[in-house]
């Protein structure tokens, strides 16, 4: 099947992008800036992986698109050119699906499951409703899930099994994995990652997955995106990563990625220290000039709503920048 046309990905609105992030900035509150300019574009049928150091911010964003805080306006964090936080259809109907990497993150996402309680594999999975049982009948065939398992005995491979089947039971568009795959065994690892490049060539989707391990990724990913102090510091499709199968070049993807990160550490020091500077700076201006600084810090913000941090129903409002 060919993937579906421009217009009827994006039912006749402007944009064509999947995921579209316009100069997003985001701290947890009172944390110094975590994302700041981060702007990523990512067409339907890439299959993106989102690369960074431990700390670099990749789950805060998966989680900002999975629109679990609202940051900036409508326009700053868009899925099919829906504001993620704002529209809340787009994880109800199934178009954007978030898969978490650890149970504790997951709370709230497509897959949870109940860590205490007896509960089956067959419970969980046909509690979901609405579902196409061809594709909920493949992808239990596809991660060999037994549907008696019994969720508070199993192991965390077979646990991580029925969560990413939970997850994937809608026909979603837009695909947001937090290294998922770590506990699957070698053979559920390759057959899933098939399965999304199939998902990817024949619906359309787009998938961005946020890993460290790169086994098996090297012909599998389209795009790679890199996070660093806070920006994509580098967004390429493979193809166009300079050295990859080159001669005298890097022979996979973990070759290439090591350099970065190295040189990456290397400077932390130096953008720790000019950091330091800033905010010694910010503070000499605060005590010459107490609104301008003030002004400086928040400067859409109205100044009832400065520095308040409001939560919602497992979503977290952000007004800091
Ligand atoms: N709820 C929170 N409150 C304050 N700081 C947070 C919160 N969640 C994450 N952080 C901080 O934000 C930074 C980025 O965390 P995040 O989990 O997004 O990084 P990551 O790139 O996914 O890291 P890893 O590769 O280790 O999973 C870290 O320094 C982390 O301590």
């Amino acid at each position: 099947m060919a993937v579906p046309s421009t217009s009827e990905r994006n039912d006749g609105r402007g944009d064509t992008a999947a995921i579209a992030v316009n100069s997003l900035e985001f701290s947890y509150p009172s944390e110094p800036p975590l994302l700041s300019d981060f702007t990523l574009r990512l067409e339907p049928g890439s299959r993106c992986l989102l690369i960074g150091a431990n700390g670099a911010g990749k789950t805060t964003i998966l989680r900002i698109l999975a629109g679990k805080h609202m940051v900036g306006g409508t326009d700053v964090v868009q899925i099919l050119s829906r504001p993620a936080f704002h529209d809340t259809s787009l994880v109800c109907d199934g178009t954007l699906s978030y898969l978490g990497g650890s149970w504790s993150k997951t709370i709230g996402g497509a897959g949870d499951i109940p860590l205490q309680g007896d509960f089956s594999a067959e419970h969980m999975i046909f509690g979901v409703n609405g579902i196409d049982p061809e594709r909920r009948d493949r992808l239990i065939d596809l991660l060999d899930i037994d549907l008696e398992w019994r969720m508070h005995k199993v192991s965390d491979g077979q646990r991580r099994r029925v969560q990413i089947c939970m997850g994937l039971l809608r026909p979603y568009k837009v695909l947001l994995l937090d290294e998922i795959t770590v506990d699957l065994d070698v053979v559920a690892r390759m057959d899933l990652l098939q399965f999304f490049v199939e998902e990817c060539e024949q619906r359309g989707c787009a998938i961005l997955y946020a890993t460290h391990i790169f086994d098996g990724l090297d012909t599998w990913a389209t795009h790679v995106a890199y996070v660093a102090f806070g920006r994509l510091e580098k967004g390429l499709k493979v193809t166009e990563l300079e050295g990859l199968h080159q001669p005298g070049g890097a022979d996979n993807l973990l070759e290439m990625v090591e350099p970065w990160l190295r040189k990456e550490r290397e400077l932390r020091p130096k953008k720790a220290e000019e950091y330091k500077k800033k905010q010694e700076e910010k503070k000499r201006l605060e005590k010459s000039s107490p609104s301008k600084a003030a002004q400086d810090r928040f400067p859409s913000t109205p100044a009832s709503r400065q520095g308040e941090s409001l939560w919602g129903a497992g979503r977290h409002m952000a007004f800091y920048r």
